[in-house]
């Protein structure tokens, strides 16, 4: 280690029983806040068995409890601490007890795919059976389960969602187990409020939330108000009937302890570079906790570009580590790292990498965005480190967008990230915030339905045959602002008609993609433009991004090799260039090393556009369409794309460098920094009023200022050719779906 490294590397850690540092020493030393144990064995490494480990977790105290319950309640909120196992063993305690025996099933929701499948994986081991058999998974695009076999289906709750299009009342499942409920997604919102309204239907289904942090009382107030009038199922005996009247409507049980302590340290003051703070720590864990016994570190960062760059940093820490190992002879003595990156937009493939064995003399380092942060067992992880912050997106009525805001997270997300350490061993939680800011965090975050934009929701809502979205009986009520806003969309979109049923043409196509509606419109309005190709393409970078890799020590390079790639259209034109040269590559690393681009974005842009090409290709089976190309052609993509993106159109103000929209607010807007548009126009030394007229974005991203990202450049005259009805009738109807919906 030279003596430079040494000195970006040396925070100091506040350990249990000694002194504490002085406070003005480092902003990034570290102070213990609680433990659940003084003397915590950190190693202590777990040799039982499968039968043992599960008798010994915290839930198995309380098996016959939750199943006496169950034959009592129809509704159950289990809150027990994190690992201790309500999602391997409940699913568990109900099959043994028989809860499957009418050939039913038992289903189990998880908030993403990842923790979908390695739930389902661990299930099958302690069962000791091949995944896919008794114990299934279902994710999209990957069914895992054999019908008339399997007992318990873990699935994501998008896929339960989809499910209750073809059997609206979940016939196939005796109890539902809703896992991780606090996440409060809009999926979880609109799966509890149609379970609830199911259960009125059939008295006989069980539900089962559980978490380690949820608002429970909430949540059984939400269940105990059930109406009088029930309708029972055909099918159910005089006898059945009676003891289901019999159940009561809900009930929260605690389960006591935790598998293994989780010690929590705080830094003594905020860090001014939470990054280059994630970076000191990883090192700092690395060179001075035990190493023999490897323990792994996971990293949490608010977004995608944060990974990437400390990934980037660690990189060079390991290259440096590993040029001043190479006299040790022996290479078993050299200390290796493994450093992987975990976000949502990657393939999945890499995001299952972090649960490979960590070879021997080997420390993983895993980055990762809150898609880690709850639910998963990475076996191996003893520290934790957590920068404090969450990419949110939030939408802002009044302006009629949503925008992506970095904010603090809340004392659940704090809890949650450290109990992802603890769970086969001892762990370590480093918080990068002092524990004062740890104490003024907000309990919980608000559920995505009340924050986030309603369009995809209520096109969800509506192919489910819910008419009346604004009786819906939400867990928590959206505020009624965003639903007209969602509506007003979708009736924009054509995804609705004036009397607010979905279209037959457009919106129920719309609501077979797995996209926002705008991107859904865009991609099937392809066919008619004759630029299926194209689009593909551009709807599936928007899912990833991330194409060009910028390091800030090489953003001249970097800049001047993507120009080959730029064009005065904007961004998405720009995209897809890349994107067709790099399918003409037999070399694709080589490639992407030339033109300093991310092959794992770009690999993961063709995954996405295979898929949505099926879908599509699905949708129009019947109609004989051809997904055809235009071709270098751009003039059709442009304007498919604002026959999709209109609302977001926004025009040049007399200023020269400011953006509005056209919807009549005041806020201002600006070209995100890292926009095609900001490059060309850079390099061409131009001033500012040579900035486009008028332009789409596809986000709006909060910093010191609202940027707008992903730009496409457009001729004015295409909003009122291809968006008149928008423009030009938006008094009259917001006038008509106020009268409809009867809204404030
Ligand atoms: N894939 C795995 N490999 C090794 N051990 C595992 C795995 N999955 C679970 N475990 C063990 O089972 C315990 C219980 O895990 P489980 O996921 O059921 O807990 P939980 O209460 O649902 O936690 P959380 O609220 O964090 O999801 C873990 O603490 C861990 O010891």
């Amino acid at each position: 280690m030279s003596q430079n490294q040494s000195k970006s590397t040396t925070n100091k850690y506040w350990k249990p029983g000694s002194t504490r540092p002085p406070r003005q020493q480092s902003s990034s030393i570290v102070d213990r806040q609680d433990s659940t144990s003084e003397n915590v064995d950190l190693y202590q490494h777990s040799s039982m068995s499968i039968v043992q480990h599960r008798r010994h977790l915290p839930i198995a105290a309380y098996r016959t409890h939750i199943l006496h319950l169950l034959e009592k309640y129809r509704t159950l909120i289990i809150i027990g601490e994190t690992g201790s196992g309500k999602s391997t063993q409940i699913p568990q305690y109900l099959l043994e007890s028989g809860w499957t025996r009418n050939g039913k099933l038992i289903c189990m929701t998880e908030p993403r795919r990842i923790a979908t499948i390695q739930l389902a994986q661990r299930i099958a081991d302690e069962k000791d059976v091949v995944l896919g058999k008794e114990i299934g998974y279902r994710i999209r695009f990957e069914d895992v389960y054999s019908s008339g076999l399997t007992q318990i289906l873990v699935m994501t709750e998008g896929l339960l969602l989809r499910e209750l299009m073809y059997d609206p009342l979940l016939t196939r499942y005796n109890v539902i187990i809703i896992d991780e409920a606090h996440e409060r997604s809009i999926q979880t919102d609109l799966l509890l409020g149609l379970l609830k309204k199911i259960q009125r239907r059939r008295r006989d289904l069980r539900l089962i939330i559980t978490s380690a942090t949820i608002d429970s009382e909430r949540l059984r107030a939400f269940f105990e108000h059930q109406p009088t009038s029930i309708s029972k199922t055909e099918n159910q005996s005089e006898e059945n009937k009676n003891e289901d009247e019999k159940l009561n409507e809900c009930f929260i049980m605690s389960v006591e302890g935790r598998s293994y302590p989780v010690e929590i340290y705080h830094t003594t003051e905020p860090v001014p570079d939470y990054c280059k703070a994630c970076v000191d720590t990883c090192i700092q864990i690395h060179e001075n906790e035990k190493y023999n016994e490897q323990g792994d570190i996971l990293c949490f960062i608010s977004g995608q570009d944060d990974v990437v760059r400390i990934i980037r940093d660690l990189h060079d820490y390991a290259r440096r580590l590993n040029d001043e190992q190479q006299h040790l002879k022996r290479k078993d003595e050299r200390k290796k790292l493994i450093i992987l990156p975990l976000y949502a937009s990657l393939k999945f493939l890499d995001q299952m990498k972090v649960f490979e064995k960590t070879p021997i003399n080997t420390r993983k380092i895993i980055v990762a965005t809150n898609i880690a942060e709850t639910s998963l067992t990475i076996p191996n992880i003893v520290y934790v480190i957590d920068c404090g912050y969450v990419r949110l997106k939030l939408f802002n009525p009044e302006f009629g967008f949503e925008v992506l805001t970095t904010l603090p997270i809340t004392c659940s997300s704090a809890l949650q990230r450290a109990g992802r350490a603890g769970r086969v061993r001892s762990g370590k939680a480093y918080r990068l915030y002092p524990a004062a800011e740890y104490e003024k965090m907000k309990e919980f975050q608000l559920p995505e339905i009340q924050r986030c934009d309603l369009a995809l929701a209520v096109l969800q809502l509506k192919a489910l045959g819910i008419h009346n979205i604004v009786r819906f009986d939400f867990p928590s009520p959206p505020p009624s602002k965003n639903l007209l806003q969602a509506i007003e969309c979708l009736y924009a979109l054509r995804a609705i008609d004036q009397q607010s049923h979905l279209t037959s043409d457009l919106g129920m196509k719309m609501a077979e993609l797995p996209l926002h509606p705008a991107h859904a419109r865009v991609l099937i309005l392809s066919l008619e433009y004759g630029c299926t190709q194209e689009i593909l393409k551009i709807i599936a970078s928007l899912q990833v991004k991330h194409v060009f890799h910028s390091p800030p020590n090489e953003k001249m390079r970097a800049a001047k090799l993507h120009s080959n790639f730029a064009c005065q259209e904007g961004d998405l034109i720009t995209v897809l260039n890349v994107i067709k040269a790099f399918e003409q590559q037999m070399m694709p690393q080589q490639f992407c090393d030339k033109y300093m681009l991310n092959l794992k974005s770009l690999k993961r842009i063709l995954e996405i556009k295979d898929s949505l090409e099926k879908s599509l290709r699905r949708l129009i089976a019947k109609n004989n369409k051809i997904l055809s190309s235009s071709g270098d052609d751009v003039i059709p993509v442009l304007k498919c794309l604002t026959d999709g993106f209109f609302m977001n159109a926004a025009q040049l103000s007399i200023d020269g460098y400011t953006y509005r929209t056209f919807r009549g607010s005041l806020q201002e807007l600006y070209i995100h920094p890292s926009c095609i548009l900001s490059a060309i126009l850079s390099k061409q030394d131009t001033t500012q009023s040579q900035l486009p007229k008028t332009i789409l974005f596809n986000e709006l991203i909060q910093s010191s200022k609202i940027f707008m990202s992903d730009i496409t450049v457009i001729d004015p005259n295409w909003l009122y050719e291809i968006a008149g009805h928008y423009y030009e009738q938006l008094s009259t109807r917001q006038w008509i779906l106020k009268e409809s919906y009867d809204l404030e």
